[in-house]
C-alpha cells in the first residue's frame, strides 16, 4: 500500500500511548449479564459454576499476558493490574484493552462447557472493557478495596433479598421494599433471625470475590470457598482478601 495515493489514510490513525510508569488496570465486565444469567439459568444470588468460569478465563488471560501481576473478580467483572514498568504493545491503549478483553471473552466461551456441561450456550456472550491509569500504589490499593467493598455490599444485599424470596415467600417487589433503607446490620439480622444464616461463614468467594496473584506461593482455586491454603500449579493464587505487595 505504501506509495499509493491511498496511503495517506494511515495518518488518520492516531497514536494512543498510556502514560509511562503508571499502574494500568484493565476491567472487563459482562455485557447484559442480567439477561445472560437468566437465559442460562444461573443460580441466585451466586452461581459457583459461573464464578469458576470467570476465574478460569481470568487465569488464561494471566497466562497469556505475563505483565499482569494481579487480578480481582466478582460477579460478571474482572480487573487486571499490569505492573508499572510494563511495555506491553508499547503501552498502546487500544491494543492492550482490546487484546485482553477479547482474550477474556474467547476463554469464557472456550471453557463454557467445562463449567456448564449440561447447559447449551444460547448466544455469544460479550464483555466491555476499560483501562484506568493509576499513578501511585495508594490509588491502586484503593481501587481494589473499592471493588471488594462493592462485592461485599452487593452480595449482602443479594443474599438477603433472595433469602426473603426463596425462603421467606416474599415476592421480589416485597423483598425490595423490605430491604429499603436497611443498613448492613439489619440485613445480617434478617438473615440470622429469620433464616438461621450466619453471613460470615458463607463461602469467601461470594463475600470477598476472587484474587489471582502471580507468585510462587499458591492456593488452590477452590480453596477460596473455605479460605484454606494449599498449592496449585500455574503460579496463581486465589485468596479471600486483596493482598498487594508492589
Ligand atoms: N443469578 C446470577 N446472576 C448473576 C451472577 N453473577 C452475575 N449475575 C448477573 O449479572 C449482573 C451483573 O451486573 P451488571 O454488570 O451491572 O449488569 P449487566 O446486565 O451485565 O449490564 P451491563 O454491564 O451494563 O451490560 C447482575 O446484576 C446479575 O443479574 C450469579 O452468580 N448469579
Ligand atoms: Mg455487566
Amino acid at each position: 500500500m505504501a506509495g499509493t495515493r491511498f496511503a495517506y489514510v494511515r495518518s488518520y490513525e492516531q497514536p494512543d500511548p498510556l502514560l509511562p510508569n503508571t499502574f494500568l488496570v484493565v476491567r472487563v465486565d459482562g455485557h447484559g449479564f442480567h439477561r445472560f444469567s437468566d437465559t442460562h439459568g444461573f443460580e441466585k444470588p451466586n452461581d459457583m459454576r459461573a464464578l469458576e468460569l470467570m476465574n478460569h478465563a481470568a487465569k488464561d488471560v494471566m497466562e497469556a499476558y505475563p505483565d499482569i501481576v494481579l487480578a480481582f473478580g466478582e460477579s460478571d467483572e474482572f480487573s487486571f493490574m499490569l505492573h508499572k514498568s510494563c511495555t506491553l504493545f508499547n503501552r498502546r491503549h487500544s491494543k492492550i484493552l482490546t487484546s485482553i478483553t477479547s482474550h477474556f471473552t474467547s476463554a469464557y466461551v472456550f471453557h463454557w462447557s467445562a463449567h456448564f456441561p449440561n447447559t447449551r450456550l444460547e448466544y455469544p456472550p460479550s464483555f466491555d472493557g476499560r483501562v484506568v491509569v493509576y499513578p501511585t500504589e495508594r490509588e491502586v490499593k484503593d481501587y481494589f478495596a473499592w471493588r471488594q467493598a462493592d462485592t461485599h455490599i452487593n452480595n449482602l444485599y443479594n443474599t438477603t433479598f433472595w433469602a426473603l424470596v426463596h425462603r421467606g415467600g416474599l415476592s421480589t417487589a416485597e423483598a425490595h421494599s423490605r430491604l429499603k433503607g436497611t443498613v448492613s446490620k439489619n440485613k445480617h439480622e434478617i438473615l440470622f433471625s429469620q433464616f438461621g444464616i450466619n453471613y460470615n461463614v458463607l463461602p469467601a468467594i461470594y463475600r470477598k470475590g476472587s484474587v489471582l496473584l502471580r507468585g510462587e506461593t499458591t492456593t488452590t482455586p477452590g480453596a477460596a470457598r473455605d479460605g484454606q491454603e494449599g498449592s496449585a500449579e500455574g503460579g496463581m493464587l486465589l485468596i479471600k482478601r486483596v493482598k498487594y505487595t508492589p
